[in-house]
């Protein structure tokens, strides 16, 4: 994906200079005087506390937060700019739609495109993946809504997990249920986390936990209620940071190598996988059907 040189243009006609994976362009950047900064962009809200090293990415893309390509685009900025930035230590991720995490894959990526199209958006999944799994800054998610499929993998790919003690707030990786199959990567991710047993059940199932189970099962490591998310990640976050960084950075990278290079050794392959998996005709009646049930839910 064209991220480190060049101009992309989003469907607001606002245009970004991204260079070397800095932002270069419309930007709204502030500084208060107590260190508190904030970069918006149109679907990615970060705000920051310089003095702490700490800061919070908020998705921002109503109404469901799905991962479109334009909402990755930025994403995959923001996560590059603070990562590059030493200042920052710790990040928190989060969502500004009220009651979603995030709902995944944007189905609308995945259906009824051309074969680039799907090469274009898997490539950005790839790359948003191992940019979050291998991130050196402390990733602590504080999950306040319903996290199936990808929103689920961002979430297990953070270091820490607090989830909104709600019922609606369900998280896992749902994949079979859409008649789709959770890639190769997704599934170590699920494992390294729940291990094998519970894993190979729930991916089987498409199982989407609600909280209490999702704790059980170790998905998650906290269940709070929903006004005690932000604090207590913020809490878990110095808690974390009290490890020197140098130590820390290399346990996790000692950790998580193996599986990220597991894709990385195969990114190419993966993508061919994904698009001729993604372009059959049967997958695209299956995800239509399921768009169409969605979508008529509420009538
Ligand atoms: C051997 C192996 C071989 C091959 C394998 C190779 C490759 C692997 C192939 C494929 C793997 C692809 C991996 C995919 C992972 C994913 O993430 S798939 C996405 C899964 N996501 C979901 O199932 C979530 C679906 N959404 C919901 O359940 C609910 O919307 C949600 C609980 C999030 C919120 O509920 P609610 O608040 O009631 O909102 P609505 O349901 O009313 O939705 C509002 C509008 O948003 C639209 N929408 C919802 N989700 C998505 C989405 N993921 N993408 C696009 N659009 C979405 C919904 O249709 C509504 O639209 P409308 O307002 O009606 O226009």
């Amino acid at each position: 994906m064209a991220l480190v040189a060049g101009r992309k243009t989003f469907a607001a006609g606002k245009t970004l200079l991204l260079r070397a994976g800095v932002w270069l362009g419309a930007e709204a950047a502030a500084r208060g005087g107590n260190g508190a900064r904030r970069f918006v962009s149109q679907r990615v809200l970060v705000e920051s506390d310089v003095t702490a090293g700490i800061a919070t990415i908020k998705f921002k893309n109503p109404p469901v937060n799905s991962l479109s390509l334009e909402f990755l685009t930025e994403f995959i900025i923001c996560l590059e700019k603070l990562e590059n930035d030493k200042t920052y230590r710790g990040l928190i991720l989060t969502s500004d739609c009220p009651g979603i995490f995030s709902a995944g894959l944007d189905l609308r990526e995945m259906c009824g495109k051309n074969l680039a199209h799907y090469a274009e958006y898997w490539r950005a999944i790839q790359e948003t993946w191992l940019k979050l799994y291998l991130s050196n800054m402390v990733l602590v998610a504080a999950i306040n809504g319903a996290s199936p499929a990808g929103g689920c993998l961002m979430a297990l790919s953070s270091d820490y997990r607090v989830l909104a003690d709600n019922p609606r707030y369900r998280i896992g990786l749902n994949e079979t249920l859409l008649g789709i199959v959770a890639p190769f990567w997704f599934k170590d991710v699920l494992v390294n986390t729940i291990g094998h047993r519970a894993a190979e059940h729930a991916l089987q199932l498409g199982l989407l936990f609600q909280p209490t189970e999702a704790l059980q099962v170790g998905m998650v490591d906290q269940v709070v209620p929903e006004d005690q998310v932000q604090s207590t990640a913020l809490s878990v976050m110095t808690e974390w940071l009290a490890i020197p960084d140098h130590a820390r950075q290399l346990t996790k990278s000692m950790m998580r190598k193996a599986t990220a290079d597991n894709l990385i050794k195969q990114r190419e392959a993966d993508i061919q996988n994904f698009v001729s998996f993604v372009s059959r005709d049967s997958i695209q009646k299956s995800l239509q059907v399921y768009l169409e049930k969605l979508k008529q839910k509420k009538h």
